[in-house]
Parts: C-alpha cells; sequence; structure tokens
C-alpha cells in the first residue's frame, strides 16, 4: 500500500536520507529502528508531505503522491501521529477528538466520534470535557493516537508513542497497536527504539544507518545482533 523507492530527504543542502526503498503491505506493521538522529522523523515526515522529496517516489495505495501536500496526502488515508503528542492544550479531549474528522468527507462528520475509540481508549471518555494540556503524558499520547484513528487512516505513522511514557501506558499503547494491526484494516509505521517493543509489535523491520537502509527483515525470524550493532552507541 506505501512503496518508497529511491527516495533522496534532507534540509536544505544538507541530506538525511539517500537512495531510500520501503514497502508497507496492508494490515501490516513495520517497525522503523536506528540511532538518534539518523532520519526516522526525516522519513515520517516526506512520507507525511511535511518535507519534499529532493528525488525519488512515494506511491500510496498505487497513486503517485510524491507531489501531493500534506491535507491531501492524509485525506487519502495517512495518519500520523509526530513525536510529542501535538493535541492542543487549550481545547478539550472532545474537540481534540472532533478535530480528527477533518480529513473525512463533510457528510461523515454527523457521525461523531466511532464509540470503538472509547472502546480502545477508555480513559478518554471519562476525560471528554478536560483540557488536553492537563492530561498526563501517556493520556496525551493516547488522545494523539486515537485522533489520528477518529481520522479512518489507511495507514498510521507513529512516531515513538511509548516515549517518556509510564510503563503501565507502554503496554496500554502496545496493546492498541496489537488490536489496530488485528483489525488488518489499517497500516502501521512504527518508530521506536526499544528493540523488544518494536519487533514485539511488528510483522517486519526495517534499521536505518548513515543516511540508508542496511538491514530488514521479519520480525519472526531475524538475528538480533545483526540489527543491535546499527542500535548501540
Ligand atoms: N528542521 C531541521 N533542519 C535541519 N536539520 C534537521 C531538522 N530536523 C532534523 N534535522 C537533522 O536531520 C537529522 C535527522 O533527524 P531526525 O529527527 O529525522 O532523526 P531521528 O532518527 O528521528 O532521531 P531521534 O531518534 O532522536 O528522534 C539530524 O541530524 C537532525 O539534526
Amino acid at each position: 500500500m506505501l512503496k518508497v523507492s529511491q527516495l533522496d530527504v534532507g534540509y536544505g543542502e544538507s541530506m538525511v536520507l539517500r537512495e531510500i526503498d520501503l514497502r508497507i503491505e496492508p494490515g501490516t506493521v513495520v517497525s522503523l529502528m536506528g540511532r538518534n538522529g539518523v532520519g526516522k522523523t526525516t522519513l515520517l515526515k516526506s512520507i507525511v508531505g511535511l518535507l519534499k522529496a529532493k528525488k525519488g517516489t512515494i506511491e500510496f495505495m498505487g497513486k503517485d503522491i510524491t507531489a501531493l501536500p500534506p491535507e491531501m496526502r492524509a485525506r487519502r488515508g495517512i495518519g500520523y501521529v509526530p513525536q510529542g503528542r501535538d493535541i492542543f492544550p487549550t481545547l478539550t479531549v472532545e474537540e481534540n477528538l472532533l478535530l480528527g474528522l477533518e480529513t473525512l468527507p463533510k457528510a461523515e462528520w454527523k457521525n461523531g466520534i466511532p464509540e470503538d475509540i472509547y472502546d480502545m481508549f477508555p480513559v478518554l471518555k471519562t476525560m471528554l470535557h478536560r483540557k488536553g494540556g492537563d492530561l498526563s503524558g501517556g493520556q496525551q499520547q493516547q488522545l494523539a493516537i486515537a485522533r489520528a484513528l477518529v481520522g479512518k487512516p489507511r495507514l498510521l505513522l507513529l512516531d515513538e508513542p511509548m516515549e517518556g511514557i509510564q510503563p503501565s501506558i507502554v503496554l496500554l499503547i502496545a496493546d492498541v497497536i496489537k488490536r489496530i494491526a488485528a483489525m488488518k484494516t489499517v497500516s502501521i509505521l512504527l518508530v521506536e527504539h526499544s528493540l523488544d517493543l518494536a519487533l514485539e509489535c511488528a510483522d517486519y523491520f526495517y534499521v536505518i544507518d548513515k543516511s540508508s537502509i542496511v538491514t530488514q527483515g521479519d520480525t519472526r525470524s531475524f538475528n538480533e545482533d545483526a540489527i543491535k550493532q546499527y542500535l548501540v552507541v
């Protein structure tokens, strides 16, 4: 469903990623790993359309989206939860969730927030009228993921969703990722620093080092040492 081919991307004159080839099949979870600063967020931003490709193509659902702006990519079904949970602190939980509807056709707005969002994140239902900024870090992360799911993405990009949150919420988020994966209707590209979590949640993985994909494979059969050499500082 997503096919990145020979992608070069960077900032100004400095190139961060070169000749990246990456594929995501429908209904699968793919982990993206690599040391701090190798370009994982940069790759996600280029898939979402926040950074322009300097070379190469990005295809989504069989169509070339390389030149499309971010809002068009969102409407086609690419959801994005950036690092640091980009929720609106002065809006309520409910208002934040309603913003997730914006990528859907207007006719669907009247349906409101689907109930299964609250099944997945029960804590949000109890906090609908609280300000987003008053939530704990883990609750904000759940809100950010829930808001992206309200927009019914076909592909969800999650940038370090477990970062800086308490262990019980890490388990909850890992469980949510597995539940989304089990539905087989949404694919996930997950940036995750913990090798164990990344491999536990994903079907397939890619590792970036020195601007390129250096190893990739199925998470059911992999050589841990071959991956770790690119992750340990
Ligand atoms: N807006 C920017 N302008 C210029 N350089 C940038 C910008 N954002 C990131 N970079 C640089 O691009 C490189 C890749 O950064 P990126 O955030 O994609 O890495 P990352 O793998 O996601 O890191 P982390 O694991 O720490 O989140 C880094 O060298 C970073 O300093």
